[in-house]
């Protein structure tokens, strides 16, 4: 096999009901609306396994830390990303990594259409955040070629677990973004500024719509991607939130 190519998706997991696993990721921006529409999902789909981010494995890095000790790494990130960034992907990937190989629930394989989704990936932690991060001058070269070897070997010895079906991308603009960041009003993103959104924003174009970012493998190239359109209020709005429900089961048939 064709180095950095992941088996096609014969390899997806089974349900004991002789159905394949469905395993999506959910992408987007910063405060683009990732958890909320995680909720909606769950409210719509009440059987599919959730996988939220581990953030709060990265604002408590350290167990035992003495009260007040230095564990918050999203916070050492943002107060000083040239030091902490490299730090941070590693610790990112590695916990995204936990979370996309971890075995399937016995809940999960006895259903006849199980589905499970991720909140992002270990794709977007390399192709928007650490690339990003690498192009902003927070990695140095050797960082920066050390994370993508790390990565790429694990992709390719994990191979199918952390394979995915499909990529559901929630659309929005920076603008908007930066207005729902600061409504969230998270303490440790109070230095987050419209430009650092903006510079998200054209990473995840660039990679799930625009297709230019160079992927090294062909399999992540090819997931279908599914486009929401977010930058509406689907919070408190049941129509739109049926409208989404709608399109991402109609996604699903035809993964
Ligand atoms: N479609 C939406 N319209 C208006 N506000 C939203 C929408 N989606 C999320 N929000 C609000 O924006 C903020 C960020 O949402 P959140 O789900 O935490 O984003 P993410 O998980 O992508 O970081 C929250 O305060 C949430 O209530
Ligand atoms: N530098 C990175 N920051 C990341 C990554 N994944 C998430 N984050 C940050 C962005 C937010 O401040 C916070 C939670 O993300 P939401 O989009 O859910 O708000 O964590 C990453 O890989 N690198």
């Amino acid at each position: 096999m064709a180095k950095n190519t992941i088996k096609p998706d014969s390899t997806d997991p089974i349900s004991s009901e002789g159905m394949a696993v469905k395993r999506l990721s959910v992408e987007g921006n910063i405060a683009v609306g990732k958890s909320t529409f995680m909720k909606l999902l769950s409210s719509f789909f009440q059987e599919w396994e959730l996988v939220t981010e581990p953030l709060r494995k990265w604002q408590h890095v350290q167990d035992s830390a003495p009260h007040g000790g230095m564990d918050n790494l999203l916070q050492m990130m943002y107060d000083d990303p040239s030091r902490w960034s490299y730090t941070f992907q590693t610790v990112s990937c590695m916990t995204r990594f936990k979370t996309q190989i971890e075995p399937l629930s016995k809940q999960l394989l006895s259903l006849r259409e199980p589905v499970q989704v991720f909140e992002r990936s270990i794709y977007s932690d390399r192709y928007v955040f650490a690339k990003c991060l690498f192009e902003l001058g927070h990695f140095n070269s050797i960082e920066w070629t050390m994370y993508q070897e790390w990565h790429s070997f694990l992709t390719r010895e994990f191979a199918e677990r952390v394979h995915l079906n499909g990529i559901i991308y929630l659309q929005a603009t920076p603008e908007i973004c930066f207005e729902r960041l600061k409504k969230r009003a998270r303490k440790e993103e109070k230095t987050v500024q419209l430009d650092y959104l903006q510079k998200l924003h054209e990473q995840h174009e660039n990679w799930l719509i625009k297709k230019t970012t160079n992927v090294h493998f062909e399999h992540v190239k090819n997931i279908p991607v599914l486009i929401l359109d977010v930058n509406e209020d689907f919070e408190n709005n049941p129509l739109a939130s049926q409208r989404l429900a709608t399109k991402i089961k109609n996604f699903l048939a035809v993964l």
